[in-house]
């Protein structure tokens, strides 16, 4: 007798309803093994991809050794600390451990190659905007490896950075150059100034305010403070209450952000107003700089000229005067008197005026240009356009004289040979030899 035959039942509807029971019982029972094999499966490949996943974490490209480096060589790491330090630590007894921000900029680059050659500790930090062309900044900062300065990566806006590095680091001096430049982008893009030129700024005042002890400041303040003053030349002692843009305008607040910080916490600080710097590896955005290009190319240029019909001039200062005028402001700085964030005494605080004393219409500029790079440029005159632009610059330097020493000695034609050497150098892709 079948197993059938022993569960017949005793009714034919019976029947049919214990053979749906059994029916829907062996479904079940199918549906049951079905999910827990599904289950099984879908937990074995779990564990499965587990363990791929653990695998492939351990072989290349991120094998254990590439990974503890890369651990290592972020911020924080300790292969990174160990570079921070190395490019800090002053080579002479005397030597200061200067940190630089803006490093990788125009006036960053030239101060931090020459404190490293006399033997100061330096290490840098840039956060690499694209304000103008990254591949000029990252060129720059190949020159700085060279010279052994190592280049954080980084924002002065960002506190933890900040902070990381003073711990890693006892800075005795701070040279603070990172800014957005330029006085017509502020028309486009106020707010990067107000980013970078005071929330920035002080966000590093804050950094060493409580640095224990605080290293004494020197940063760029700018020729453009005196705004729409008329007395020449200009000296410290003028009104600088008109800015004329607001590039201006935020030089001018940190101005008196370093009055503030230096009268409650006794930070010790000096500004330099620095004249239209120019030279070698300078800044795109400049008037020499473009004008060079598009000569060069055959492109028109713009020449400003005041209602008067006189050319705009400037007091244009070759990038070395400036170089020297930045370490006498660091060798003649005294030491902050405030420790942990609290003053203990009155503080040093400076503003020097770093230009070249010799103003130069723009139309001169050009027509020196025309020599070196034997072509004609085609020019067009303009009317001055309210677009932040002073009519003229010119810098007593007789308090930078008195107390740093400084003394320029790089006229506009000499220093414009310099810099067509190198931008010809520079752009016919002989990039290593330019420096
Ligand atoms: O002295 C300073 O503090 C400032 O110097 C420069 O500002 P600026 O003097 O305006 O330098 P450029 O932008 O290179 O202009 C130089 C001259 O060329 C003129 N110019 C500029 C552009 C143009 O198309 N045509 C023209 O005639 C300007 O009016 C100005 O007189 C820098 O760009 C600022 O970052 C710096 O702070």
């Amino acid at each position: 007798m079948s197993l059938l035959d022993t569960t017949r039942p005793s009714t034919p509807g019976k029947l049919k309803q214990e053979k749906s029971l059994l029916y829907l019982q062996t479904h079940r029972q199918r549906s049951l093994r079905l999910y827990s094999s599904l289950s099984k499966f879908a937990l074995s490949s779990f564990f499965f991809l587990i363990i791929f996943l653990f695998f492939s974490l351990l072989s290349s490209p991120s094998s254990p050794s590439n990974r503890s480096k890369i651990t290592n060589s972020l911020p924080g790491g300790s292969q990174w600390e160990k570079k921070v330090l190395k490019s800090a630590r002053p080579k002479l007894r005397a030597g200061f451990t200067v940190f630089v921000t803006g490093a990788a900029g125009f006036v960053g680059t030239h101060v931090s190659v020459a404190l490293k050659r006399r033997g100061d500790g330096v290490l840098g930090l840039d956060n690499f905007n694209h304000y103008y062309d990254v591949n000029l900044k990252r060129d720059r900062q190949k020159v700085l490896e060279r010279s052994g300065v190592f280049v954080v990566e980084g924002d002065i806006n960002d506190v933890k950075l900040l902070q990381k590095l003073f711990d890693v680091v006892y800075f005795t001096h701070v040279m603070h150059l990172a800014a957005q430049a330029g006085v017509r982008y502020a028309m486009q893009n106020p707010k990067s100034y107000v980013n970078s030129n005071i929330a920035g700024f002080v966000n590093l005042l804050e950094v060493c305010k409580s640095a224990d002890p605080q290293p004494a400041i020197v940063w760029a303040s700018s020729s453009s403070v005196y705004g729409l003053n008329k007395r020449v030349p200009f000296s410290e002692k003028d009104r600088t209450d008109q800015p004329a843009s607001l590039y201006a305008a935020t030089k001018k607040a940190g101005e008196a952000l370093a009055h503030s910080y230096n009268h409650i916490y006794g930070l010790s600080i000096t500004g330099l107003r620095f004249f239209t710097v120019y030279g070698p590896w300078g800044r795109p955005d400049m008037a020499y700089f473009f004008f060079t290009k598009n000569i060069l190319k055959g492109k028109e240029i713009g020449v400003y000229e005041t209602a008067d019909g006189k050319s705009v001039a400037r007091d244009f200062t070759y990038i070395d005067d400036i170089v020297k005028g930045c370490l006498a402001a660091l060798d003649t700085a005294k030491n902050s008197t405030g420790s942990g964030g609290k003053k203990r005494g009155p503080a040093q605080l400076r503003v020097f005026n770093l230009g070249n004393t010799s103003p130069v219409p723009v139309s001169k500029l050009v027509s020196i240009l025309e020599k070196l790079l034997k072509v004609k440029a085609k020019k067009k005159v303009l009317p001055l356009p309210r677009n932040g632009d002073v009519e003229f610059t010119h810098a007593n330097i007789s308090s930078a004289q008195r107390e740093l020493g400084y003394m320029p000695t790089t006229d506009l034609e000499t220093g414009l040979k310099k810099f067509v050497r190198w931008y010809t150098g520079y752009f016919s892709g002989s990039k290593k030899k330019s420096w």
